[in-house]
């Protein structure tokens, strides 16, 4: 992943589905070394390159000692966990996290580890099986093979095999010819009729490579979404979504909104403010939350029936301006799991991009607030919760805490996904034509973390009007 990922869903939060490309071919015959070549032709980010090697069954203490003396069948299509691939593939093509196995080929096993792999707008799956199973096929919008001579495959085999994968000539010449070449002839060379495009002499072939690669990128064109362009022309209702909470309009409450819409505050003042402000969501968010009655003893031993919280909850914050509101977070919640969502915008076609996700492990047994200073188009905000219902939180667990939020956003967030609860300290009037919420408070993290543009006040004035 080298850059920020585009929206991968519609303005119905619904998931688009990657490109999945399916590679078979005998071993060695250059199945990865053509996945990385169109990878680097399609120049887009996000492809998740998946080998079958990561789907070998794991092996009984026999079958392993077997393996030592090249004696274990590695080239049967029994050998691979379809079923697992086939779950894999599956949330790839739904754009929910997966934990891909990596295979050791030196022990024949499995490492301890996996790799986590969430999201992506096109999948490669290469492997000497790639197109041997119906189910796994049936996955595939592009299925290739690639067609390398006998003898070039083998020589290659010995080469990478004696650096790579611990094995020694006589080793290598003995499991080929036992098992590889039978296999190929029998199981492999078969699924070549499933092929769309046979590529011979592998990555040699650079036109095959080539008209292959523009076909891709034509597809991937067909499938983008510009989503925030679409969103800023909606009509917007007058009448505000249900599952809006704004906070009960009270003086003390416009004070506080009056002192960070101050152009004049100062970043002191603001933080003070803006904190406090969060407090304030932060405990009507967590009103949201399930309660599970409970009965206790007072020091008078006289009994109290109470309340006590039913689910764990965690926090994600839409980086920058929503880390601004863990402070409010912590102090309120005590050791919460706070995540991070990294989503920026892109320049040049004002649309979101996720650039870096860290959320908490257990984070789809957990309430989620998730926290963003504000909520304009709405455009970030359908990102950050498209990525956390990816992780398998159920939709009705996701509060959106924010501090103002503009009716175009909430709109946009309720159409969605109309089971997740918004809770906004107050709601603006409009977007302005550049889609800044009016009258708003302006960059909200330049202001709290100091890196504020020169026209924000530097005194100190509103730090004595009695809070
Ligand atoms: N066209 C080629 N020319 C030279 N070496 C190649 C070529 N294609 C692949 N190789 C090398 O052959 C070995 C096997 O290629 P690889 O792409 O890993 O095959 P596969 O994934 O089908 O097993 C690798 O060491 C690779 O660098
Ligand atoms: N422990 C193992 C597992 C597999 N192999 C061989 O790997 C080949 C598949 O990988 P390619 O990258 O060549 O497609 C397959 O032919 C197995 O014989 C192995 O040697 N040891």
């Amino acid at each position: 992943m080298s850059a920020g990922r585009f929206p991968w869903y519609n303005r119905e939060g619904k998931p688009i589905e990657p490109f999945v490309i399916g590679i078979a071919g005998g071993s060695a015959s250059g199945k990865t070394s053509v996945s990385k070549r169109i990878i680097k032709n399609l120049g887009v980010p996000w492809v998740v390159l998946l080998s079958m090697d990561s789907f070998y069954k794991s092996l009984t203490p026999e079958q392993i000692a077997a393996a030592y003396r090249n004696e274990h069948n590695f080239d049967h299509p029994n050998s691979f966990d379809y079923e697992l691939l086939h779950q894999t593939l599956l949330n790839l093509k739904k754009g929910v996290k997966v934990e891909v196995p990596i295979y050791d080929f030196v022990t024949h096993s499995r490492l301890d580890k996996t790799k986590t792999v969430y999201g992506a707008n096109v999948v490669i799956f290469e492997g000497i099986f790639a197109l041997y199973d119906k189910q796994v096929r049936d996955l595939m919008d592009m299925k290739l093979f690639v067609d390398t001579d006998a003898d070039v495959c083998l020589a290659r085999r010995l080469k990478r095999d004696i650096a790579e994968r611990g094995r020694d000539i006589s080793g290598v010449l003995q499991q080929y010819h036992r098992f590889v070449k039978p296999a190929f002839d029998d199981h492999i060379h078969p699924t070549m009729r499933y092929a769309d495009v046979i590529i011979p002499r592998g990555l040699d072939n650079t036109a095959a490579i080539d008209v292959i690669s523009r076909h891709l990128s034509r597809q991937l064109n067909d499938r983008g979404v510009n989503l925030r362009i679409e969103i800023a022309g909606d009509a917007v209702s007058d009448k505000l979504p249900d599952n809006l909470l704004v906070l009960k309009p009270m003086p003390q409450l416009k004070a506080l909104h009056t002192a960070i819409r101050d152009r004049t505050t100062s970043r002191h003042d603001f933080i003070f403010y803006a904190e406090r402000l969060s407090r304030m969501v932060v405990e009507r968010g967590l009103a949201e939350l399930p309660f599970a009655e409970v009965n206790i003893e007072t020091p008078t031993k006289s009994t109290y029936a109470g309340k006590t919280w039913a689910r764990k909850v965690c926090s994600v914050s839409v980086v920058r301006a929503g880390a601004t509101m863990e402070q409010g977070l912590r102090s309120v919640v005590k050791d919460i799991p706070i995540g991070k969502i990294l989503i920026q915008t892109d320049p040049s076609t004002g649309e979101p991009q996720l650039h870096y996700c860290k959320l908490p492990a257990d984070i789809k047994d957990r309430y989620v607030l998730i926290s963003d200073a504000q909520i304009a188009t709405g455009a970030a905000a359908l990102m950050a919760i498209r990525v956390i219902l990816d992780h398998d939180v159920p939709e009705d667990r996701i509060i959106f805490l924010t501090l103002i939020a503009a009716p175009l956003g909430v709109h946009t967030i309720a159409n969605a996904f109309p089971a997740v609860r918004i809770v906004a300290s107050e709601v603006d009037k409009e977007l302005d034509e550049w889609l800044h919420i009016v009258p708003g408070f302006g960059n909200f993290g330049d202001r709290y973390f100091g890196t504020t543009d020169e026209s924000y006040g530097t005194s100190d004035t509103n730090s004595d009007n009695g809070y």
